[in-house]
């Protein structure tokens, strides 16, 4: 199913979907600052709530208590408008947090091959615990199998492979302006 914002809605917020590294973090401190909106990383508020890493919150208490908290974050900033929110990659795992964003928001879906993926997240080993195994392109071909219908929803999809931050930021920002927001 695709995301239901009405053709007429404005978007007052985006939100960037996609697989571990497919850039949301990057993108997104991007494309806040050329709108002079905020930039929410959803992996670094929790980190800031809790005072540990999120491989530390998955070690000690295992990943449905980190979705819990990530469901809790999303509710404390779901009435915000002007936000560019960047959730952690298995955030969308749970679907009632993008309808609950509301209407006027932009989803977008950040593609990226297996391989890339996996070039990506090496530059920061020890971040990522779902990629920590001795197989990190296996587990990211397994889940974007269980999660490729949730990140599909996305009303705009851009491929990353081979595109660089900022070009990535403008195609978003072309889009939002396609859709009625007026430059500032
Ligand atoms: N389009 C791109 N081209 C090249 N490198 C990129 C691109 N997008 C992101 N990167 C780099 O890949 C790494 C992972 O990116 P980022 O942290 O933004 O991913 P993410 O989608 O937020 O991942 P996570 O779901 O784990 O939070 C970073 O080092 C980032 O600079
Ligand atoms: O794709 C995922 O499930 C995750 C992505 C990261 O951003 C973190 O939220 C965490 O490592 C889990
Ligand atoms: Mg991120």
């Amino acid at each position: 199913m695709a995301s239901s914002r009405p053709a007429d809605a404005v978007p007052r917020r985006v939100v960037l979907l996609g697989m571990m590294a497919s850039g949301k973090s990057a993108v997104g401190a991007v494309l806040a600052k050329r709108l002079g909106w905020s930039h929410v990383d959803l992996d670094r508020e929790i980190e800031a709530a809790q005072g540990r890493r999120v491989a530390e919150i998955f070690a000690a208490e295992g990943e449905p208590a980190f979705r819990a908290l990530e469901a809790a974050a999303t509710a404390r900033i779901a009435g915000r408008t002007e936000v560019v929110l960047s959730p952690g990659g298995g955030w969308i795992t749970r679907p009632a947090l993008l309808d609950s964003l509301g209407p006027d928001t932009l989803s977008v879906w950040l593609r990226v091959s297996v391989d890339e993926a996996v070039r990506r997240a090496s530059a920061s080993p020890g971040e990522r615990p779902l990629l920590a195994g001795p197989d990190p392109a296996g587990a990211v071909r397994r889940l974007l199998g269980e999660r490729e219908p949730l990140y599909s929803r996305a009303e705009l999809h851009l491929m990353t492979d081979g595109r660089s931050v900022p070009a990535l930021a403008d195609d978003i920002h072309s889009a939002l302006r396609a859709r009625g927001l007026a430059p500032r």
